[in-house]
């Protein structure tokens, strides 16, 4: 059994994400960017992220739902829900904020953006009776992106060591594999294709990962792992805290590249596709990973068609913790962690790490070793389990 190193435990915050879940946009709203989730979004930390769009022109640029409403608001006395029975007329209103402080200028936001077309062609530039003859200035509205601030004001605190989280099942090697191990693993897998996926690359081996089911096709058997993985699984099977689980024969690798920024919504590996236990190897660059455990956290299958992995209920309550996943490392989920916790990693090029900015600068390759099952999953997670669901 190799030495596993200890932990110095340090005291490391991350800017992490936001803290209401998105819809099944988790890819939210710094993807969509006509913006999917502007009751959580709008106001994020008290800051808005729906704006004014930059310099001048007609209407504000590219069509959008949300619409950036000037000379209206409470501070000219108009509340919100006047204004949104009045830009009612053209079709269902989301919600309307506050787009800055001056209580003069909101966002309303329309499900629909053809119902934001025909508000900015009627209502613009002229006096509109329902809201006491004031002339409104329209334009779309366009996503502030996230700043440091914003990050700040929805930080938690990043832990070094899986044993500061309390997840059972949870754990965290470092230096799992060596600097020329990595390299290697790094080349074995830059000489072999990429699967493109929107916003990073992918490559499978043992069997396809589908992003639609989130599950696989076990009778699809693309054959053994490759053979530059063995050290890796070998060394995996000799570790001890894992009991029996790491008796399993891991049969299935996801090799994911993620571009700096780029992160992965939350989700549950999909219970009835994978065994108990989960591996992950990080290289070539860090991450922040994050827990989450949803009080009413029903499995919610995906409707859209994404490889973002989002599965996760909106309005839904949950716990957070967030870990700092260096190069080299590897992340064990079992049991709780595996079952019960969604993982996530926040899309940001910047962490803050001990109140210094850490930047993601470059790619991070992971390795996610799994095992496919075939019948249902009999874990102790019902309310989590796509076998079990109530
Ligand atoms: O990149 C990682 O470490 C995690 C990947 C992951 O969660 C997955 O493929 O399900
Ligand atoms: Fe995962």
């Amino acid at each position: 059994m190799r030495a596993i190193k200890p932990i110095r435990p340090r005291n490391i915050k991350t800017v992490a994400s936001k803290k209401k879940p998105a819809s099944t946009g988790q890819v939210g709203l710094e993807e969509k960017r006509n913006g999917e989730d502007p009751s959580g979004e709008a106001n994020m930390g008290g800051v808005p992220r729906f704006t004014r769009p930059k310099g001048g022109g007609g209407d504000g640029g590219e069509a959008s739902p949300n619409l950036y409403v000037a000379n209206c608001g409470p501070a000219v006395g108009i509340s919100h829900e006047a204004v949104a029975a009045a830009f009612g007329e053209f079709g269902e209103v989301r919600g309307v904020f506050a787009a800055d402080e001056s209580g003069a200028r909101v966002i309303v936001s329309y499900a629909e953006v053809g119902s934001a077309q025909a508000a900015l062609e009627s209502l613009n530039g002229r006096p509109c009776p329902s809201l006491g003859g004031r002339s409104l200035h329209i334009r779309y509205s366009v996503i502030r992106p996230h700043t440091l601030e914003d990050q700040a004001n929805d930080s938690i605190p990043v832990s070094l060591a899986a044993s500061e989280l309390n997840i059972p099942g949870l754990y965290l090697l470092h230096d799992f594999v060596t600097l020329e191990e990595e390299q290697e693993l790094i080349a074995a897998v830059d000489e072999r294709p990429w699967k493109n996926l929107s916003k990073r690359r992918v490559q499978h081996y043992g069997y396809e990962f589908c992003y639609e089911t989130r599950n696989v096709n076990t009778e699809r058997h693309l054959g053994e792992l490759p053979t530059f993985v063995s050290p890796v699984v070998e060394r995996i099977s000799a570790i001890s805290e894992l009991d029996n689980s790491a008796s399993v024969t891991l049969d299935q690798l996801t090799v994911n590249e993620y571009p700096p920024g780029v992160g992965l919504s939350p989700h549950i590996d999909t219970h009835s596709a994978f065994d108990g236990l989960i591996c992950s190897l990080s290289l070539a660059g860090p991450c922040i990973m994050e827990f989450r455990r949803y009080s009413d956290g029903s499995w919610v299958p995906k409707s859209a068609s994404s490889d973002d992995m989002t599965v996760e209920k909106p309005d839904s309550n949950f716990v957070r913790k967030s870990i700092y996943l260096p190069p080299r490392s590897i992340l064990l989920l079992s049991g709780e962690a595996r079952y019960a916790w969604h993982h996530y990693i926040p899309h940001h090029k910047i962490d803050m790490v001990n109140d210094s900015v850490i930047r993601r600068g470059s790619r991070r390759i992971s390795f996610t070793f799994r095992k496919v099952i075939r019948g249902p999953c009999g874990c102790e997670f019902p309310q989590y389990c796509d076998s079990q669901r109530l």
